[in-house]
């Protein structure tokens, strides 16, 4: 009996796409989401929905959920892991906060083999010691570090195959997000990344590079006015120098593009989002300052832009445009529109056509926006002119400017955390944060490697019994569906699955289940310390497994202000927790 079912189990399994052994191949990254025994790709999926087509698990048994492993990632001052894991070839991978890079068995959580990048003294990861994941392509996985360098090693062994600097780690820059792997016509799949360093006025760029040698074969600045490179020689500028940036400004203008990209193999475009242009004081740099806060679409076979949008022109109160390009079929009066789904730090959810970037609406997922006062018909936000902190030189003592309280705080309405979408409930799953800042600007002279911000502030609470909230956003009506709140901020991303439920970590140190349709919550478990990452689901000899990286940190202790000082009590650490379902007898 127990044979036959073994055997059916792995029959279906070969007809749904078996686990696979051996290099990721192009076809592999294309088809990642839709079989459930890998996750090659952060987002699991390229357009990154963060769906999971298993259904194992599911809203009648999930109460059930135990336990299967925990790792300890080991090591000293253990915090911050924001990353989302991959699965191939029956080994979990996934990155630590401190440039490390883990690999386990998927099914007992054995260590096959660990690599730490060993950090130079000196570093400047503006929002702690993080990192989002790795990518996986061929016989290798890659992921870069906090001292801005990229890595590719065999995924077998945890051999270094290659080692490269993206750039000058005493300049400002590092790297923090997951790259992602882009199969191109003229150069064959692609790892492509961004940077990280607007706080020190780095200048933002795309990248991309050989998978087998690392190489640079593109490289795109996101500021106005800047040529890229294509093999080693200069291509387009991307818009006019000086059109909405004044004097050279732009030249150290920021909009790093530190969260990652997605890849929507329908368009065949790249879609990267652009962080706070620098300084965060906003009366240095009259004029939109593209592309700085927005949301650019390059095309991978060249790095050539192909469109961009700007959710935050003009932006005075460090609301990165970094967040997700999520893409998605959008079914509005009676037609399919090829869309993008994004959740700004803003406090705006945005649905743009992906084709061309074209707005098609925008709406608050947050409870209260002070910053603007709706978005208009084009797009283009309606600011609150009394919302934008002073101009310091037109205080007394042109040090410091008026302060204004603004919300969302600077931490935004989303952060670095991702959002799902569910193919079954066609709602987008937000974790977000309601809370606001006293911001105030100061003058400031851009110096290389030195924080380069003109403004002090200090975010703080707006409502008595929450911070943190779970929203279920419907992306037709634009209105939130249900939303469950939580005491601190959230500050990990979410999964949903085909079993109807919603995954997503909170900073008390608890993974919760969801009911995905209502909100309501059938399962939670305490890891011991913030959950600030993504989970996954996978399958695993004909049983769903669920893992999620546990270690408090990032941005929110760090500069949290007085809203940190509420989660002294959490515990800080590193690990991974893998669930199941029990053995048939003990789950009755
Ligand atoms: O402008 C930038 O280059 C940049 C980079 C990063 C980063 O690399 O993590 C963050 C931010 N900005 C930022 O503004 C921010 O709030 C933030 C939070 C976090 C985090 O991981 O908790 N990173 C970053
Ligand atoms: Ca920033």
């Amino acid at each position: 009996m127990k044979r036959t079912i073994l055997a059916s189990v792995s029959i279906l399994g070969m007809a749904m796409g078996g686990a696979l052994a051996g290099p990721v191949t192009d076809a592999d990254i294309l088809n990642d989401g839709k079989n459930p025994k890998e996750v090659l790709t952060n987002g699991m999926g390229l357009q990154a929905h963060r769906f999971s087509i298993l259904d194992k698990v599911n809203t009648k048994n999930v109460q059930n959920l135990v336990p299967a492993w925990s790792f300890s990632f080991g090591g000293e001052k253990q915090r911050g892991q924001e990353a989302q894991a991959l699965v191939h070839d029956g080994m979990v991978f996934v990155t630590g906060s401190y440039s490390r890079l883990y690999a386990m068995d998927a099914k007992t959580g054995e260590k096959i083999w660990e690599y730490d990048a060993r950090l130079p003294e000196g570093i400047m990861p503006c929002c702690d010691v993080i990192n989002r994941g790795a990518a996986i392509y061929g016989d290798k996985v890659y992921f870069s570090t906090l001292d801005a360098q990229i890595i590719a090693l065999d995924y077998k062994t945890g051999k270094v195959a290659w080692h490269k600097a993206i750039d000058d780690f005493k300049a400002g820059y590092s790297s923090s997000a997951a790259p992602i792997i882009v199969p191109t016509k003229a150069n064959g799949a692609l790892i492509i990344t961004g940077v990280s360093g607007g706080e020190f006025g780095v200048v933002g760029r795309v990248e991309a590079r050989d998978v087998n040698t690392g190489e640079l074969v593109w490289a795109r600045p996101t500021l106005e006015g800047l040529v890229g490179q294509y093999k080693g020689k200069d291509t387009t500028m991307t818009g006019k120098a000086n059109e909405t940036w004044a004097g050279d400004m732009y030249k150290t203008g920021g909009a790093a593009t530190w969260l990652g990209g997605t890849y929507d193999p329908e368009t065949h475009l790249v879609f990267f989002g652009t962080g706070n242009p620098a300084p965060w004081n906003s009366w240095l740099r009259p004029g939109d300052n593209k592309w700085a806060a927005s949301r650019l679409a390059i095309d991978p076979e060249n790095g050539e832009i192909k469109w961009g949008f700007q959710t935050t022109p003009h932006e005075g109160w460090d609301y990165d445009g970094v967040n997700e390009v999520v893409s998605f079929d959008l079914q509005k009066d009676g037609k399919t529109i090829k869309a993008g789904g994004t959740a700004d730090r803003n406090g705006f959810f945005y649905v743009l056509d992906r084709t061309n970037g074209k707005f098609i609406d925008a709406k608050p997922f947050v409870e209260k926006i002070t910053w603007a006062k709706e978005i208009d018909k084009n797009g283009r936000p309606v600011f609150n002119d009394d919302m934008r902190p002073g101009d310091p030189t037109k205080s007394e003592d042109g040090k410091q400017g008026k302060t204004v309280f603004a919300v969302p705080s600077f931490l935004g309405g989303k952060n670095q955390m991702p959002i799902a979408y569910s193919d079954q409930t066609k709602l987008f799953y937000i974790p977000s944060n309601e809370w606001g800042m006293d911001i105030h600007n100061e003058p400031v002279v851009y110096k290389k490697g030195a924080a380069y911000l003109g403004a002090g502030f200090n975010i703080k609470a707006i409502f008595d019994d929450h911070i943190g909230a779970l929203k279920a956003f419907d992306p037709v009506s634009m209105k939130i569906v249900w939303q469950v709140n939580n005491k601190a901020p959230l500050w990990g991303g979410v999964m949903t699955t085909a079993g109807g439920l919603v995954f997503y970590g909170t900073p008390e140190g608890y993974l919760k289940a969801l009911d995905a349709k209502t909100g309501k919550e059938l399962w939670k478990f305490n890891v011991g310390t913030g959950i600030v990452a993504p989970p996954v689901a996978w399958e695993q000899d004909g049983e769903e497994y669920i893992g999620v990286a546990a270690g408090w940190g990032g941005a929110v202790p760090l500069w949290g202000g007085e809203v940190a000082k509420t989660f002294k009590g959490i515990n800080q650490g590193g690990s991974y927790w893998v669930f199941k379902l029990p053995p048939k007898s003990a789950a009755n």
